[in-house]
């Protein structure tokens, strides 16, 4: 009875780690004969509208300092926490994504250090008993699982900043108390690629449950990175953890750089000291910041003001049944849907919010935009209108996604138009133009009357006067063109196209132009 207990539970926990373990990773030519492990714990700030305890109103970098504290935030005597169920909720979720398991009971604890910026001299955390544990992130690549250790929800602190000129150091509190989660993964990292792919694969998926705006750069997320490097079929090494790094990029230099220190220390014989390092940006270098010898005694011990937190199983079910689709669910469907991985990826970095001055709003991104507008219309061909033509004309007038003022519905009827060759492909990205230079409301089937831009029957003995005047009026290219020079049919075409104000398909009048100057020959 012993022997089975005792080889059931590690087996569960062990087939996890045998399937990242045995995935095959390649050796990197950067550390041959090395291994580089890395383990992320993130700090993602919660999108809720009021703090994790009280009921001051969160509030991003904009805001005049101290405007959005409560007693209870600058920890008057008296004050007492009040746990806000919108930040457990958002947890929840998060957790849900993850393949977490949500424990039914966790607990919140005081962490214990001395900071101007912590009022109270302790942060509430859930060190002993988090929120959830157990879960997994799956990355692009196959067979790279990264395994969540678990999610706690814990406090933010405030901010000190120093100013050289007086020489005083000021406070705002604005953050102090502001929920966030902790995920932290198992060291299951392999590169600093993978771990940038890691936490871009969390933004996504935080952003999509809408439990966290995850942006690093205003410092709604937050990662400490654990590094340690091992010989090949040696046990993991020691880690250094290196902290406040505010962006991917930099985070993945930082791990670069700290692998090779290790690696330089451990050849030449000398130990990895466990420590905090920190990583300056202009050096690229990490630095020590503390080591274990220093390291603050945290004194932990549970909260005694907070209840332990209890979730039934109905409250947990009824999340997992409002959950959204996450961003790897919405990617098979749109290859599932015939796009290319390649329309497929710009679709969602934009719902990322990876396009610049995007905020990554849910429900208001390209996929959404997508879904509306191929509603009865053929994937492949709305996905190219939305890539080329919509996206290309937004990014020559120097403007974003979110600033697109083309609607869905206007879009659907000129693919429409463009579709039953009402209206020819050259005056569909005509008036696709028109409507985004002048912000125009109107239908394109209105503007294509007013413009006259509607294929007639005459229009194809059209085509034929159209070609014959133009190559009376350019003799001297219609003979280049006879004499094989093709680059010249390109003008022909473009006066042509002129003459009949778009209505002329380019493609039939090239081969109109083909015909007649072939037949001259
Ligand atoms: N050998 C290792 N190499 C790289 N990363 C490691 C190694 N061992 C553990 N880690 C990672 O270190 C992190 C430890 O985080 P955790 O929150 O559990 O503890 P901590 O860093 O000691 O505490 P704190 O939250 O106070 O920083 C995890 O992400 C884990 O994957
Ligand atoms: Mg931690
Ligand atoms: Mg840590």
């Amino acid at each position: 009875m012993l022997r089975v207990g005792q080889c059931l539970l590690p087996l569960s926990r062990s087939y996890c780690r045998c399937v990242h373990t045995t995935r095959l990773v390649k050796e990197d030519p950067r550390w041959p004969g090395w291994n580089v492990v890395v383990g992320i714990e993130v700090h993602a700030q919660i999108k809720s509208r009021q703090k994790l305890f009280s009921h001051a109103l969160t509030s991003d970098l904009s805001e005049p300092p101290n405007t959005h504290v409560v007693s209870f935030d600058a920890a008057f005597p008296g004050t007492l926490p009040r746990l806000n169920p919108k930040c457990v909720e958002l947890g929840v979720r998060t957790a849900i994504a993850l393949n977490c398991q949500v424990q039914r009971r966790s607990a919140f604890d005081r962490k214990h250090y001395f900071y101007p910026d912590l009022p109270s001299g302790y942060q509430i955390t859930q060190h002993y008993a988090p929120l959830a544990t157990d879960g997994t992130l799956r990355l692009s690549e196959e067979d790279a699982v990264v395994r969540i250790k678990q999610i706690q929800l814990e406090q933010d602190t405030g901010k000190t900043t120093f100013d050289p000129r007086r020489r005083i150091s000021t406070i705002d509190l604005n953050r102090a108390g502001t929920g966030l989660m902790e995920i932290v993964s198992e060291p299951d990292l392999r590169s600093p690629e993978e771990a940038g792919e890691y936490v871009r694969a969390l933004q996504a998926l935080l952003r999509s449950v809408g439990s966290s705006d995850g942006n690093m750069e205003q410092g709604s997320l937050r990662c400490d990175v654990n590094v340690s490097v091992n010989r090949q079929h040696e046990s993991l090494g020691t880690r250094c953890e290196i902290k406040n790094l505010n962006s991917v990029k930099f985070m993945m230099v930082a791990i670069t750089c700290e692998a090779f220190r290790q690696i330089e220390l451990l050849e030449k014989g000398l130990p990895v000291i466990q420590e905090t390092r920190g990583f300056d940006e202009a050096s690229a270098a990490t630095f020590s910041l503390r080591n274990k010898e220093d390291a603050p005694d945290y004194r932990y011990m549970p909260d005694p003001n907070l209840p332990p937190l209890l979730l039934d199983q109905t409250y947990i079910n009824t999340i997992r049944q409002s959950m959204p689709e996450l961003p790897q669910e919405t990617r098979s469907r749109l290859l599932a849907q015939g796009l290319s991985e390649r329309d497929a990826d710009v679709l969602m970095a934009i719902d990322m919010g990876r396009e610049v001055g995007y905020d990554g709003v849910l429900g208001h991104g390209a996929v959404a935009y997508f879904d509306t507008v191929s509603r009865g219309r053929d994937p492949k061909v709305v996905v190219n209108w939305i890539t080329h033509e919509l996206l290309g004309q937004l990014a020559l007038r120097k403007e974003t996604f979110k600033e697109n003022r083309f609607s869905t519905e206007q879009l659907g009827e000129l693919i429409d138009l463009v579709q039953s060759k009402r209206i020819t492909g050259t005056s569909g990205r005509m008036l696709l133009r028109h409507i985004l230079t002048h912000g125009s409301s109107e239908m394109p089937s209105k503007l294509a009357e007013k413009m006259s831009l509607f294929v007639s029957a005459s229009d194809s003995t059209s085509l034929e006067t159209w070609c014959k005047e133009v190559i009376e009026a350019l003799p001297e290219e219609a003979q280049a063109v006879r004499n094989g020079n093709m680059n010249v049919l390109n003008k022909l075409v473009g006066r042509v196209m002129k003459t009949s104000k778009g209505r002329a398909d380019a493609k039939a009048v090239r081969n109109a132009l083909q015909d007649l100057l072939s037949t001259k020959m």
